[in-house]
């Protein structure tokens, strides 16, 4: 067979891929592309380089010289199929995509390989309103980790704290599964009590307990054949574990005033911001049922860990929030933003900027709004807040004064003097010996 009519038989080989697929040589041409690729990407531009890096990223130079993953090296090297999670270049701005790269070998003995591209809708590394947003390492590793155990019908405990994304990431961990089409249903473990927790999972017949006027549906029944979700597993108080364990272990359930135990066909995602492994430690957590919750953990990175996702998730909430308006930040405003610690992650960020919705002048949102949304803050943060104004604003009077770093060390000096008038605590204060102080203060005042 020529080497054209192989390339033929390949194109059949990759329209038999629901996704877009292409064929990659060993140089990183793109020799051949599949029907859904050249519907989604808009297929081969004549006179532009058909590298895959030039295509997927706009690189000058392979993925790896570029510090990312190259699914080509590891498939050459183990000769075994292999995937990673890329952020591509694509007509629809940058997307997540899942590649999955197989090596194969034509009639000549020459290697090529076939990269099957999904996109992962799930997410998105624009900033749309209604999706979990990102582009950083660290949620680009979240969102790998979600997209292999999406497949499985593995439980997944999500560990991270409040407000990082822990019930967004278990819906994208139920939409990427088999189980999408069924329902995902969300259980609120904080404050559930003996009855309600069996009548709100299990459901109950009309007649098992006084004020039980009808049959009601349980929680799990509602999830069969999809996705049960329990928010704060940690705080199921203890004699309830076990129910729950028992549910976990036996895939069976018994409504309230039933007889008859039902079977249950649900996949488990589990969340808390709790250290379990220390409450099963304390004997507040049983630790089988930590076993069997935690199969696949995953952590959530805070928003201080990812906070180069910091201006593409003002956008999607402002997008969010606002809808049709265009909303944006001033340059001031966001670095002031980006320097808030973010204690309640995307949460906080929110709030915030739902507060500067509220406040603003215009459609541009200044540093003043951004001020005012912090300072609405309750008191300890508040003052975390102040601070950070406080700082800004002195700083930067100060850069419009020009001031040199000299200058600046004396204005200090000279005002540490006024505020504690003993000299040694003022060179404690700086962090100089007494002599230095002496020195710099005489360099600013020779008669001192
Ligand atoms: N990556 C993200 N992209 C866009 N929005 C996000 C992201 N992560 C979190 N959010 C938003 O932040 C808010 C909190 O998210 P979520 O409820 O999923 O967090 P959580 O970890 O479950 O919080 P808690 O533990 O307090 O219940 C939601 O409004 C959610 O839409």
């Amino acid at each position: 067979m020529t080497n054209a009519s192989w390339l033929e038989t390949m194109r059949n080989v990759l329209d038999s891929y629901a996704d877009p697929a292409v064929l990659v040589d060993t140089d990183y041409n793109v020799v051949v592309t599949n029907s859904s690729y050249d519907f989604r990407f808009g297929g081969l531009k004549e006179n532009s380089p058909a590298k895959c890096y030039f295509i997927s990223h706009g690189y000058q130079r392979p993925c790896d010289l570029e510090g990312e993953t190259c699914p080509m090296q590891e498939a050459r090297e183990t000769r075994k199929r292999a995937s990673v999670l890329h952020i591509h270049n694509t007509p629809q701005g940058k997307e997540h995509v899942g590649i999955d790269t197989i090596p194969i070998v034509d009639e000549e003995q020459r290697t090529y390989f076939i990269e099957v591209i999904k996109p992962i809708l799930e997410v998105s590394a624009e900033p749309i309103a209604n999706k979990m947003i990102g582009r950083s390492p660290a949620f680009n590793r979240l969102v790998d980790l979600i997209h292999r155990v999406g497949k499985t019908n593995t439980n997944v405990l999500l560990i991270g704290a409040s407000g990082t994304g822990k019930e967004l990431a278990a819906q994208a961990i139920h939409s990427v599964s088999p189980r999408a089409s069924k329902p995902f249903v969300t259980v609120e473990c904080s404050g559930l009590t003996d009855t309600l927790f069996e009548s709100e999972l299990f459901g109950h017949m009309k007649g098992a307990f006084t004020g039980a006027t009808y049959n009601r549906t349980g929680l799990v029944q509602s999830a069969q054949g999809g996705t049960l979700f329990l928010d704060e597993v940690g705080d199921v108080p203890l004699h309830l574990q076990v129910k729950l364990l028992r549910l976990i272990e036996t895939k069976t359930f018994r409504p309230v005033g039933d007889s008859k135990p039902a079977a249950a066909d649900f996949r488990l995602v589990c969340a808390t911001h709790k250290d379990l492994p220390t409450m099963v430690e304390r004997g507040e957590f049983r630790e089988d049922l930590y076993h069997r919750i935690s199969t696949f953990p995953i952590s959530l990175p805070s928003l201080a860990e990812r906070r180069e996702d910091l201006p593409l998730l003002v956008q999607s909430i402002l997008l969010r929030i606002a809808g049709n308006v265009p909303l944006s930040l001033t340059d001031d405003a966001q670095a002031l933003l980006s320097r808030q610690s973010f204690k309640g992650n995307v949460r906080e960020l929110k709030n915030i900027l739902e507060r500067a919705i509220v406040l603003r002048h215009d459609d541009l949102i200044g540093v003043d709004v951004i001020l005012q949304s912090l300072n609405l803050l309750p008191a300890q943060d508040v003052m975390r807040a102040g601070q950070t104004v406080a700082s800004h604003t002195v700083f930067q009077q100060l850069a419009q004064q020009k001031l040199s770093l000299d200058a600046l060390e004396q204005r200090y000096l000279e005002a540490l003097l006024q505020t504690y008038s003993d000299k040694i605590q003022v060179a404690e204060i700086a962090g100089c010996s007494l002599r230095t102080l002496y020195r710099k203060l005489e360099l600013v005042n020779p008669e001192k």
